[in-house]
């Protein structure tokens, strides 16, 4: 049973070109393959008219042999440096399969002579040939087809006047033959296409998954509006440097930040006047960050900044940069904005939402204590 074709879209064309341009591929290295085991062939055929048809008439066929086959693999070579292009470089194939089987056939025409054994055993030595040449041409049947049709027309040559009796019936059986080898690599040739198709589309469904996937997963980890990392993140980010401070007693710290009388700049310039300003204030905060250093958005215009490695005075100096950063410019057109910051610095014990809870205290007291300006949450 042969697999279901796929439907005919853009996406199946490109397949389809892709996979007649590995087909190429594939079969000239097939071919190059079978055709450095040929001189067997020759050896086979020297053996049995050995002393059987004249010195000359084989010899003659040799070197024609040998012509056809060196000519065939300089041309192959140049097909393989010359890469996929079946448009350009498929007629040369052709041409191999055409002279391929030209010589072959000259079997007949040179090498059968009044002996009917002989003449049959040379017949079969030609299916022989055929046969081991068929799985090369499997991703390019058409081009065995020509294999086939030449050699037989060559072989046809022998007919006329011929001394040994039976002969047409040798070619013609020879014919018969040729035309159930191609009918039947035909049907597997048709199967392997459509597995080099189907396993091309395999292969591009998987990258387009992997590409959808890890744009999901970016999206579930970022702030739509500011583009920063998301409480998700954030939770994540905590959990790892939790673990890194339990294990290793490596300090970090956290900035807890709020913008001061944001619901003004809403109310008094509108909503999305007041996006801009969060996207504003995301894009100041991070420049003022360490590459180390992660901003995310805790909630609506409250952002968490973590330092990772930081003591509690260095996060004091960082807070204290931010606020300062902030405050100097306007975060969009000419809107100033102030912030106020909470700082906690992780101590033995604390867990992600007790760390959080100091910070959050001390942004507490940064507000209530009059808005832009930095408070530490005291130890304990
Ligand atoms: N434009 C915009 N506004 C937001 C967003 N998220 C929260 N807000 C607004 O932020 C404002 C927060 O107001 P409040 O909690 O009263 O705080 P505040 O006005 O900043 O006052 P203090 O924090 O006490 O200084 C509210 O008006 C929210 O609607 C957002 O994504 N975009």
């Amino acid at each position: 049973m042969s697999a279901a074709p796929l439907p005919a879209t853009p996406a199946t064309l490109a397949f389809d070109a892709q996979a007649q341009q590995n087909a190429f591929v594939q079969c000239v290295m097939g071919l190059q393959r079978t055709l450095r085991t040929t001189p067997l062939g020759w050896a086979l055929v020297a053996w049995i008219c050995w002393g059987r048809t004249p010195p000359a008439a084989l010899l003659t066929w040799l070197g024609l042999a040998a012509a056809g086959w060196a000519a065939s693999m300089l041309v192959l070579a140049r097909l393989q440096r010359a890469g996929p292009d079946v448009q350009h470089h498929g007629r040369w194939l052709l041409g191999v399969a055409i002279a391929d089987g030209a010589w072959w056939g000259a079997v007949m025409p040179l090498l059968s002579g009044a002996d009917t054994a002989l003449n049959a055993i040379l017949a079969a030595v030609l299916c022989g040939a055929m046969a081991v040449n068929a799985p090369a041409y499997v991703p390019h049947i058409h081009v065995f087809h020509a294999l086939c049709a030449a050699m037989w027309l060559v072989a046809l040559l022998s007919l006329p006047g011929h001394p040994a009796p039976g002969m047409t019936d040798i070619v013609m059986g020879l014919g018969v033959f040729l035309g159930l080898l191609c009918y039947v690599m035909r049907g597997i040739a048709r199967r392997v296409v459509e597995g080099l198709r189907l396993q091309l589309a395999n292969a591009a469904l998987t990258a387009q998954l992997s590409e959808a996937l890890a744009a999901a997963s970016q999206q579930a980890a970022t702030d739509g509006l500011t583009g920063l990392p998301n409480r998700r993140s954030l939770d994540q980010l905590l959990d790892t440097q939790l673990a890194l401070a339990q294990r290793e007693g490596r300090p970090f710290s956290v900035l807890m930040l709020d913008l001061d009388h944001f619901k003004a700049v809403n109310d008094t310039h509108g909503h999305a006047v007041g996006d801009a300003v969060l996207r504003g204030f995301a894009q100041r905060i991070q420049t003022q960050l360490r590459r180390s250093d992660v901003c995310a958005r805790y909630g609506g215009e409250e952002f968490c900044v973590v330092l990772p490695g930081t003591a509690a005075a260095l996060a004091l100096d960082a807070g204290e940069r931010l606020r300062r950063a902030v405050a100097a410019a306007p975060l969009s057109a000419d809107i100033r904005v102030t912030v106020s910051v909470g700082v906690a610095t992780w101590q033995a014990g604390d867990d992600a939402a007790a760390l959080l809870a100091r910070a959050d205290d001390a942004l507490y007291t940064a507000k209530r204590t009059g808005r832009d300006r930095v408070v530490a949450a005291p130890p304990g």
